[in-house]
């Protein structure tokens, strides 16, 4: 388990301050949300021990940041945005040298974690001749080498195709069994299934911190689904929609509203994206 308190962190001298008075991560996949510039990736950067915040700190299990940093770093994997590999080495040279840089010695650990991404057949090639996707499984594969108990993700889906975004979370759902995992998303949906919590960041302080059922429920607001005619589309409310698709002659909408909003629509079942938007709406509306 992973403990914070009083934490404070000012950024952009003073103009941004990640405020987190108390918050408990436990083992299982933490999925992170929060609009552009709440403060996700100030977050893991406090948690992976890359940045030290201003007042309090950060406990992992029984140890603590400002007396076991090596012990503690020794049990992080980390994978920030625009990670920046050395690019003219090639894929095993680098997984090699930070194995060996993580006290893992010996290939059985390289070859282990190229395995598990898919990466065998990259093995000689220079990560600067590498496309996008398969730097990020580099990054990703960094990032569990000697299995740390603590893995930080930042956007850990970027770049990859739909097929290896599957794989990424089903691997992570059996990984954070006893191990605690935090990921930041633009993606709630895609965790929907595998995420233990849900943490919700808006101007750098955590607004919500609770499991996908307590997420969406007590919501200020219903989500409704219905299919109109396009004559009748027009008349919604833009703001709200959530969702447009065509079908035969008529759309399949699905919006959020306090009240229903004709007798085409009938409440349905908020995802987690959902439960997203109708709370941040709701924050900017008070
Ligand atoms: N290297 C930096 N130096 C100074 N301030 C920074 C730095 N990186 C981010 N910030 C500031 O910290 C604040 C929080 O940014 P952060 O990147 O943590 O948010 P985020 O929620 O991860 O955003 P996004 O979803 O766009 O990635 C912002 O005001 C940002 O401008």
């Amino acid at each position: 388990m992973i403990e914070l308190s009083g934490v404070r962190w000012e950024r952009r001298a003073g103009a941004f301050t990640l405020d987190v008075p108390r918050l408990l991560l436990r083992e299982g996949i933490t999925v992170m949300a929060g609009a552009n510039g709440s403060g996700k990736s100030s977050l893991l950067q406090l948690l992976a021990t890359a940045e030290f915040p201003d007042k309090g700190g950060i406990r992992y299990g029984i140890m603590s940041g400002d007396r076991d940093l090596a012990a503690i770093r020794a049990s992080i994997g980390y994978v920030p945005t625009g990670l920046e590999l050395y690019e003219d080495m090639r894929m095993e040279r680098l997984l090699r040298y930070l194995s060996e840089l993580k006290g893992e010695a010996g290939r059985a650990e390289t070859d282990r974690v190229i395995g598990l991404f898919q990466l065998e057949p990259y093995r000689r090639r220079a990560i600067k001749t590498l496309p996008q996707g398969i730097r990020q499984r580099i990054a990703l594969a960094q990032s569990v080498i000697g299995s740390p108990d603590y893995l930080f993700l930042d956007e850990p889906l970027n770049a990859l195709d739909s097929l290896e975004r599957l794989r990424l979370i089903r691997f992570l759902a059996s990984y954070a069994r006893g191990r605690a995992v935090v990921v930041s998303t633009h993606e709630l949906n895609e965790w929907e299934a595998w995420a233990s919590r849900i943490l919700w960041l808006a101007d750098g302080k955590p607004q919500f911190h609770g499991t996908p059922q307590a997420w969406t429920s007590s919501l200020p607001g219903s989500v409704w689904g219905g299919s109109v005619s396009p004559e009748r589309y027009r008349e919604l409310p833009g703001g709200n929609l959530l969702q447009v698709r065509p079908e035969l002659d008529c759309l399949s909408v699905r919006l959020l509203a306090p009240d229903c909003p004709g007798p085409e629509f009938s409440v349905q079942e908020p995802t987690l994206e959902d439960a997203y938007f109708l709370r941040s709406r709701a924050r900017l509306r008070n």
